[in-house]
């Protein structure tokens, strides 16, 4: 399956924030999406996960409307977003019946995995900002997405979450989602994604495939010279 963008512009009322977006994202693969703050990193992924409506292009996945397939997305995003009602537990129960998944080994995996079994019976409000982010990502997970979003995602997790994770996308990318994740990080984008984009002002400046960039055509070039050089080139 393929997730499209193609020639998005878009934004906020009638302030057009990014230009003439197009790249696809294939199950199987990581993107990864960087850029300045304000670049538009965010922007470009809520037209991804449907909170924001494209002002010009669209965005498909399979060549079909996004709308007819937005249950194939889950998004992560940079402020977990939990339901303030809702315990640990209750909040994963919910997620497991709205979209009829059945995986308790897995979710019990993730919980040990992430070490949040003494959170389970906690609210939100009493949850550290790492401990709600391994909720949203365990959610995220056990919905069973095609296509995985996620905005800045390494910030709150520990060592030990952040390895974990980062092991985590990988398994996913082999067992075929596709995942676009947005991320100040230039040496994990490098080391985890298989294509990188850079946003720089909202318009797409560099999208290719980072192993085969550094390995034959720009050797000893690294993502981060290639990122500077385009902001620097810019100014
Ligand atoms: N809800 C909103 N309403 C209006 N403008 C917004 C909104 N969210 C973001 N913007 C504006 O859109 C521009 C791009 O913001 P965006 O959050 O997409 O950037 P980003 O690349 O994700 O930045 P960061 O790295 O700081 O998270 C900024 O100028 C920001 O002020």
């Amino acid at each position: 399956m393929i997730l499209s963008l193609n020639h998005v512009s878009g934004g906020y009322l009638t302030r057009k924030i990014i230009r003439d977006i197009s790249f696809d994202i294939h199950t199987g693969e990581i993107i990864g999406l960087v850029g300045l703050n304000g670049a538009g990193k965010s922007t470009t992924l809520r037209h991804i996960i449907g909170t924001l409506k494209p002002m010009d292009g669209d965005v498909t996945i399979n060549k079909q409307d996004w709308y007819s397939q937005r249950d194939k997305l889950a998004l992560i995003p940079d402020k977990p977003q939990l339901y303030p009602n809702l315990t640990v537990n209750e909040h994963f129960e919910f997620i497991k019946r709205i979209y009829q998944i059945d995986k308790d080994d897995y979710l019990n995996a993730l919980i040990d995995r992430y070490s949040i079994q003494a959170h389970m019976n906690k609210y939100p409000y009493a949850l550290s900002k790492g401990t709600q982010q391994k909720v949203s990502i365990i959610s995220a997970m056990i919905s069973n997405p095609t296509f995985l979003v996620i905005d800045e995602p390494f910030m709150g997790l520990d060592p030990r979450g952040l390895k974990y994770f980062m092991e985590d996308l990988i398994r996913l990318k082999e067992e075929g989602v596709g995942i676009i994740l947005s991320t100040h990080m230039l040496n994990i984008a490098e080391s985890l994604c298989d294509r990188v984009i850079v946003l720089h002002e909202g318009n797409q400046k560099f999208y290719n495939d980072v192993p085969y960039l550094s390995a034959v055509h720009m050797k000893d070039v690294t993502l981060e010279d290639i990122f500077f050089s385009i902001i620097e080139d810019k100014k």
